[in-house]
């Protein structure tokens, strides 16, 4: 469990990027954050992570306060799939358990199996020139997952790909958080996915919090029932169509408030 309570940020230039943020993340849940740009989704992200502090306010870690430092047991995707250009995949792969100091021959055989999981098990060997954009956006996602992380933590990781490429993936990252199907009690790890896309955020999600303008703070949140394991089905129907017009509302009425700060 991860919350965050009564949080504000205030960067050193005086900016108030956040206000009276709370929130509670369950173990194993997948959450959107949904919200207009700027509005302060990768300040929280931040300090979901551990890579920032509250200028006031509470983080808290399994009910602990959280310390300065990032959280060992979490994974990153950012917009830009940020692959070393002169290692081959596997080697870009492998990078986390390197660092952690784990020896060549479990870790090369951990990098090819999250390789294999996101689909790219071929190009183990392939250099990162040779991907589409949504092959090394797998790749990252293989990196991320690699240390097998309690937290994963997404950054607009699809904003950049068209949108086939994009519903693929989504159904991918479905599929990496619940292996084993619907069935799986305990998901493979916690998701926490920022998107200005709507669809995005409801197609994935089992709770989606929309922030309003900077200063933000959440305006909604909004639990997206039916299968947690879902495919394009799911976006013909009631549960998909009621949340997406839910949620455009409460978009749409958080870039009207006023930017403050
Ligand atoms: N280190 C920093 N110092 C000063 N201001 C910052 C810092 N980081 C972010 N900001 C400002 O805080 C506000 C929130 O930024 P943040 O990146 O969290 O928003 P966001 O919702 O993720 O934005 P976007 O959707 O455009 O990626 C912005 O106005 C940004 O310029």
């Amino acid at each position: 469990m991860i919350e965050l309570k009564a949080v504000d940020r205030r960067y050193e230039t005086g900016l108030l990027a956040l206000q009276g943020v709370d929130l509670r993340i369950a173990p194993g849940e997948f959450v959107s954050l949904l919200g207009p740009s700027g509005c302060g989704k990768s300040s929280v992200l931040r300090l979901l992570a551990g890579l920032d502090l509250p200028s006031s306010g509470e983080v808290l870690r399994q009910g602990a306060a959280a310390t300065r430092g990032p959280v060992r047991d979490a994974g990153f995707v950012f917009q830009e799939p940020t692959l070393m250009p002169w290692a081959n995949v596997v080697t870009n792969v492998e990078l986390p358990l390197r660092l952690q100091g784990m020896a060549a021959e479990p870790r090369a055989a951990a990098a090819l199996a999250a390789l294999q999981r996101v689909g790219l098990g071929e190009f183990a060997e392939a250099m990162p020139r040779e991907l589409s954009g949504g092959m090394k956006m797998r790749a990252a996602i293989a990196r991320a997952l690699v240390t097998q992380p309690a937290l994963l933590l997404l950054d607009e990781p699809f904003a950049a790909l068209d949108e086939i490429t994009r519903f693929a993936l989504n159904e991918s990252l479905l599929s990496l958080w619940l292996p084993q199907g619907e069935k799986t009690k305990v998901p493979a790890f916690t998701g926490v996915f920022v998107t200005h896309s709507v669809f995005e955020a409801v197609f994935l999600s089992q709770r989606v919090l929309v922030m309003s303008a900077r200063p933000g703070r959440i305006i909604e949140d909004l639990r997206i029932e039916g299968p947690r394991l879902r495919d394009a089905s799911f976006r013909q129907s009631p549960v998909f169509v009621d949340a997406c017009a839910r949620l455009s509302t409460a978009l749409a009425r958080a870039a009207e408030e006023p930017a403050l700060g």
